[in-house]
């Protein structure tokens, strides 16, 4: 495994008009690793996401990628090196199985060479039920993905996102909705992903339920990482519980 970050987002610095969203926030995310990114509202944490993706410029600071600067690369650029992100709702199709949902994901990483699946389906079918297993999905695999629960189909799409050659994965609160006992459940196969060799980044604010699952830890405050540290400490830093308290 390797030791240094994939990726690192160095002193960003993002304002919107007079509000400064980002005030210099410096986080790592390391390959094998499952990394939390917690704060109360409005602390700048999906501002970063976005910053990350390239979805909105940084006003100062840079992103760097395997130590390479890709502060301004577009957001397609940095796809193709591998920097996904899920969005609040799944993007599936319904009609189709659960399989051939990871299928497409997987053909959609090789879409320039797609003529080189042809008599490959059976190993590209593997590929996918590897995914969904990872997930716990692959009891699921030939039911239609709109039978899903909403839960379920969260999973899916993580199972489309291993296949489709991302290295980081940056998901913003992808336990949003579910309540403590199913967040822990998808906490878990978040924690089999990362370990696949994925360096993963989530944003939840509810530590309390992610800290037996994540390995690392930054709280932001008004645009600032204020505490990291391994999730335990950062839960029980008396500055944390301080800041909720106030917020
Ligand atoms: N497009 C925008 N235009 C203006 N202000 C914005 C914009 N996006 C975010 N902000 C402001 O920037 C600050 C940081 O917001 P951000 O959404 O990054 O926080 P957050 O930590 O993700 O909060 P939450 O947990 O509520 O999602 C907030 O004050 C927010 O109102």
């Amino acid at each position: 495994m390797r030791s240094g970050p994939l990726l690192r987002a160095e002193g960003v610095v993002k304002k919107f008009g007079g509000l400064t969203a980002l005030d210099g926030a410096t986080v790592e995310v390391k390959a094998g690793f499952f990394t939390l990114l917690a704060g109360p509202n409005g602390s700048g944490k999906t501002t970063l996401i976005n910053v990350i993706t390239g979805l909105l410029t940084a006003d100062g600071g840079r992103i760097l990628y395997e130590g390479r600067d890709i502060t301004k690369l577009p957001p397609h650029e940095r796809r193709r090196l591998g920097i996904f992100r899920t969005f609040q709702t799944p993007r599936l199709a319904q009609r189709l199985t659960v399989l051939d949902n990871v299928v497409v994901g997987a053909l959609e990483r090789e879409r320039p060479a797609l003529g080189r699946w042809y008599g490959r389906e059976r190993e590209l079918e593997d590929l996918a039920f590897r995914a969904l297993k990872l997930v716990n999905l692959d009891h699921m695999w030939d039911r239609p993905a709109g039978e899903l629960s909403g839960g379920q189909m969260k999973l899916l799409e993580l199972a489309r996102l291993i296949v489709s050659g991302a290295r980081v994965m940056l998901l913003d609160e992808p336990a949003a909705g579910l309540n403590p006992a199913l967040a822990k459940e998808l906490f878990k196969h978040l924690k089999n992903i990362a370990s696949s060799g994925v360096a993963l980044l989530v944003v939840e604010h509810r530590l309390d339920i992610a800290v037996d699952y994540a390995d690392y830890a930054y709280f932001m405050h008004e645009g600032k990482v204020v505490v990291e540290g391994s999730p335990r400490e950062v839960f029980e830093n008396p500055l944390v519980a301080q800041i909720y308290l106030g917020g």
